[in-house]
């Protein structure tokens, strides 16, 4: 893929030895632990303290917009405006909103999240394919024309998944192991063996992903799989497993971590972004080494 598509913008990120995805989750406690309200305008606030202590510092931020959906239309124009921060910082958005519908509406959330313009754009989106891969056919245009990325959720980080995730399918693989052989199939389409692809998948740090059938030993695949890893920090992975958590489909990583980072208030925020961004791009460059 080009340099401009969205595999090869995180391409350049891992290149300058970022793999930090920093989470902008305004959770009441913690807006109150910012003695911030828990109103738009403390969501507006602490996005864009994140933004500006995650520019140049981290690979990308990672709105969760449920967080600013709870103030309406006040919250959505200050997701707005957390996201023209991060735009004009050049920090990479993963707007978390994991949407997934028959093909037909999700092709009006895709341009809602990816169509460049849109109030809400931003440079990828998560999603869900629990009605079938195809029904995401409404953002490959934005990543095939536009430079946009997707992340579907493949095994989540959240225990209670594990049933319908591990579920077998009628060729027999689980439903996680067939998200991310179907992510793989589109971006060999899109771009046969260069850098690290534009639609990646979401596997939970927290899993044994052996448990759903997914090979961490298997050898890389070209592009590579660009990885979205929550569950690090406050769900109890670490960080510094990283490399071993992931093993070979961990090539094109991106380490989420929001309440580990955001607790503590603004005062220190720059450093535990630091900290943490340094902890990933050491574990996985001494596993690489
Ligand atoms: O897609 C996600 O980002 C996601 C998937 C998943 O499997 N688990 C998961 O925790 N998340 C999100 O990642 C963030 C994790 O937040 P912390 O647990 O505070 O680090 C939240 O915004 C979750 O909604």
């Amino acid at each position: 893929m080009s340099a401009r598509s969205f595999g090869g913008r995180l391409a350049a990120e891992f290149a300058a030895g970022r793999h930090l995805c920093a989470g902008i989750d305004p959770h009441a406690p913690l807006l109150a632990d910012w003695g911030l309200g828990d109103d738009a305008a403390g969501a507006e606030r602490m996005g864009r303290e994140v933004v500006a202590a995650a520019a140049g510092v981290a690979a990308c931020v990672k709105p969760q917009v449920a967080f600013f959906e709870r103030f309406g239309s006040a919250g959505y124009a200050a997701l707005e405006r957390v996201l023209a921060d991060a735009r004009e910082a050049g920090l990479l958005v993963v707007a978390d909103v994991k949407r997934g519908d028959i093909g037909s509406s999700f092709g009006a959330y895709a341009d809602a999240w990816l169509a460049p313009g849109s109030p809400l754009e931003a440079d990828a989106m998560t999603a869900v394919a629990y009605q079938g891969f195809e029904s995401l056919v409404g953002a490959f245009a934005h990543v095939r024309d536009h430079g946009k990325g997707l992340f579907v959720l493949a095994a989540t980080s959240n225990p209670e998944a594990r049933e319908v995730q591990r579920a077998a399918r009628d060729d027999g693989r689980s439903v996680a192991r067939a998200m991310v052989e179907d992510a793989e199939a589109f971006n060999a389409e899109a771009a046969a063996g260069s850098g690290v692809g534009s639609v990646g998948v979401v596997l939970g740090a927290t899993l044994d992903l052996a448990d759903f059938g997914i090979d961490v030993a298997k050898p890389a695949v070209r592009p590579a799989l660009p990885v979205l890893a929550p569950g690090f920090g406050h769900q109890g992975a670490r960080i510094e497993q990283a490399a071993q958590i992931f093993g070979g489909i961990g090539h094109a990583l991106l380490a989420n971590e929001s309440r580990s980072i955001l607790a503590g208030g603004a005062v220190g925020l720059a450093d535990r972004v630091r900290g943490r961004a340094d902890a990933i791009a050491s574990a996985l460059a001494a596993s690489r080494a």
